[in-house]
């Protein structure tokens, strides 16, 4: 099986209505084997979301409508029982309980036709994530394009986790603007954190960059501060998976350890953000937004391919500890600007309180 691009319209998760199922990639396989694969009973949405085969908050939240709206064509549905098993799978997304939300609004309005009604607002939500990343895209690649103006030569952008095509439907939140450049033929190269412990670095972001053609480099986690401290970072962006009302962005653990040295260093740090990743029912991010804490054997072992192309996982250490916290929170003031589908706006509650009465 031929792996994908963003830019062959390749998309993440895909609805087959012979099967009344969801087909998405596997990106625990990734980058070493590229595997699509079906999800039908809401067990299967579950472990998909839980066990980061689908990941990424668009994702999460998408993955999850589906589970829950086709649970409901199975034999006893009972919506309730779905939204609190995949609202469980994970705590830190928003999009999770956004998309849930969504889909039990749809089911309240239409109770005659609530399959049919859940699968159509599940359907909405997967478009909807395409056309706002795209959009995301655009006005993200207008901060590359004044740097490229300013400076005439390859801009140098540091990015960490996956907020790629690979954590959406399709072009990604923190990747979009990336991917735009390259449409435009505007020079980057990223700088790609490997982010440990589940690697989504090393794993899918130089998976997808590679994939597309785009000039990258892996470092380890701890190599940013090195390198924008010598001037080879223009910019940061990254993604999120819980932003507050008052403009804190939490995303993957070390996040916040990049945002002080891009601020040490004077350089732009910018959170790609979909409005559906907005918590406003939060206005302290940095107290308020849960942080998942993963099974510390992610932090023990590492996993990959061995001499003869084997999947393997050692061990680091047996004998100690670990503590695996999953987020971290970067508060508003390190944030340069958070790019939306509805425009840059700054992060502060003045700015997101705006942008909320543009939405539908
Ligand atoms: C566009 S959301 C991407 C966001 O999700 C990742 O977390 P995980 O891989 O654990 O789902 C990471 O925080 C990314 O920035």
């Amino acid at each position: 099986m031929t792996a994908p691009t963003v830019h062959s319209g390749a998309t993440t998760l895909d609805y087959d209505p012979s099967s009344q199922s969801v087909w998405i990639i596997d990106q625990t396989l990734l980058p070493h084997h590229y595997q699509r694969v079906q999800l039908l009973e809401l067990e299967d949405f579950c472990l998909a979301i839980a066990s980061m085969q689908v990941r990424g908050a668009p994702l999460i939240g998408i993955t999850a409508a589906f589970g829950l709206a086709l649970s409901l064509n199975r034999p006893q549905a009972n919506a309730e029982q779905a939204y609190q098993a995949l609202l469980a799978t994970r705590p830190t997304a928003i999009n999770l309980q956004w998309a849930l939300d969504k889909v039990m609004q749809a089911i309240t309005a239409q109770p005659a036709t609530a399959f049919a009604a859940a699968l159509a607002m599940a359907q909405s939500l997967r478009e909807q994530d395409i056309a706002h990343c795209s959009t995301i895209g655009e006005h993200g690649v207008a901060l590359i394009q004044q740097q490229y103006q300013q400076k005439q030569r390859c801009i140098n952008i540091l990015t960490h986790c996956n907020a790629g095509w690979l954590a959406t439907i399709q072009w990604g939140t923190a990747l979009a603007p990336i991917y735009k450049a390259q449409q435009l033929g505007i020079p980057v190269h990223v700088w790609v954190d490997e982010t440990r412990p589940r690697n989504q670095g090393a794993h899918l972001t130089a998976w997808e960059l590679q994939q597309a053609g785009i000039a990258h480099t892996i470092i380890c986690d701890n190599t940013g501060g090195h390198l924008m401290q010598q001037g080879m970072v223009d910019m940061c962006i990254v993604g999120s998976d819980r932003t507050s009302a008052n403009g804190d962005v939490c995303n993957k653990i070390g996040t916040y350890l990049k945002a002080l040295a891009a601020h040490d260093n004077h350089i732009p740090f910018y959170a790609a953000v979909p409005s559906s990743t907005i918590d406003w029912q939060i206005d302290d991010g940095v107290q308020q937004i849960p942080i998942e804490q993963r099974d510390s054997a992610e932090v023990l072992s590492i996993s990959g391919l061995d001499e003869q192309g084997i999947s393997r996982t050692v061990t680091v250490n047996r004998h100690s500890p670990a503590a695996n916290y999953g987020f971290d929170v970067t508060p508003a003031r390190l944030v340069s600007a958070i790019i939306t589908e509805l425009g840059v706006v700054q992060a502060n509650s003045k700015a997101l309180a705006s942008l909320r009465e543009q939405l539908p």
